[in-house]
């Protein structure tokens, strides 16, 4: 059998993998709990089942943070278990080919890279492509032609607004608003108004259940935190009207980013995107009429997709099954066993 291929999309919230022995996409919370300071004791889903529960001699935490890696050691250690628990076979002299987001410096980026290239399991090869051109391959567009098309992915703690062009980027910007952000808004505006303190999960359990960016409709959720005043556990029925002025200035704030990049956009690929709309993907896109509040705000089509986490591992996995998508790849690295 041939070596495997993998393609990796490390999220600051989830982690997403592409085996093409298995032609399986695997899917789990980017984050890990060590014990004692040094054992591994789960990893992925299982660790956040742990996340905000643990006791004290029981770090559980992302190894990423604002889309790029912040712990090297224990994103190595996630991995490597990730890879093992999920693929069948050796892992040895695999190739891989990770993303990244464009706007990172170069020091970021050659740790994504040298996550896998360092790990145990002794990769053949590791290539890179930039995640905005993975997302546009992922969503099915034709990303060689010489048509405009503009990714807006709003993940867990960023949001990547990119404009690509002959397999390329052309013009983009990385925000630090994701998900994330909206829930702290949600907590905040929780202790404000009712003195109501609640976790990072229940906030974002809110956020899924009631988040709506315009036309939203009524709706409430209960919720279970702590009483900030008495110190006791109450249950608070949140309504929905009150997560939409949460989290509108957010939604703002990646509208204006997408405004600027609109706005230097060269006037012939402008003209590719007023015709095809804007794709928008990432987790966070999920939020009820996002693509109603992109067409208020910026008069563009938004066409949002399905299952929009997988969308970059979705290119990634057709960039390793065509060999015509191959050149998208770059920072080609081969490891020398001596
Ligand atoms: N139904 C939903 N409504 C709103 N937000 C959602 C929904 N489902 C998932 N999300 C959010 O999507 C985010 C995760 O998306 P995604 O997996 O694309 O991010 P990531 O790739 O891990 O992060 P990043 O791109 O910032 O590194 C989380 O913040 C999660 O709360």
């Amino acid at each position: 059998m041939t070596n495997n291929v993998f393609g990796v999309d490390l999220g600051t919230c989830n982690i997403k993998i592409y085996d093409r022995h298995a032609d399986q996409i695997y899917k789990e919370k980017n984050i890990i709990a060590i014990a004692n300071k040094k054992d591994v004791f789960a990893i992925g889903d299982e660790a956040f089942e742990m996340y905000e529960k643990a006791p004290a001699n029981i770090n559980v935490f992302f190894p990423m943070n604002n889309g790029v890696i912040s712990n090297i050691n224990a994103m190595q250690q996630l991995l490597s278990k990730f890879l093992s628990s999920h693929s069948k076979g050796s892992l040895k002299g695999s190739e891989f080919i990770m993303t990244f987001s464009n706007d990172i410096t170069e020091v970021e980026k050659k740790a994504f890279h040298d996550v896998v290239l360092n790990s145990n399991f002794k990769p053949k090869q590791v290539d890179m492509v930039e995640k905005a051109v993975a997302d546009a391959v992922g969503l099915g567009v034709d990303v060689k032609s010489a048509k405009g098309v503009m990714i807006i992915n709003i993940g867990a703690d960023t949001t990547e607004i990119a404009i690509i062009s002959l397999g390329g980027i052309v013009i983009s910007r990385l925000i630090h608003v994701g998900g994330n952000q909206l829930d702290e808004d949600i907590q905040n505006v929780l202790k404000r108004e009712y003195n109501f303190y609640i976790g990072d999960k229940t906030a974002e359990n809110l956020k899924k259940q009631l988040a709506c960016a315009t036309d939203c409709e009524e709706a409430s959720a209960k919720a279970y935190g702590i009483d900030v005043v008495t110190g006791l556990p109450v249950e608070v029925e949140v309504p929905g009207t009150l997560i939409f002025e949460a989290i509108s200035d957010h939604l703002h704030t990646i509208i204006d980013s997408v405004k600027i990049i609109l706005e230097r956009t060269p006037p012939e690929l402008a003209a590719d995107i007023v015709a095809n709309g804007v794709y928008v993907t990432g987790g966070s896109s999920r939020i009820r009429n996002l693509d109603k509040f992109i067409r208020k705000e910026t008069n563009l089509k938004a066409n949002i997709v399905e299952e929009p986490e997988e969308s970059v591992v979705r290119g990634l996995a057709n960039i390793i099954a065509d060999d015509s998508l191959r050149s998208l790849n770059f920072v080609r690295q081969t490891r020398v066993y001596h």
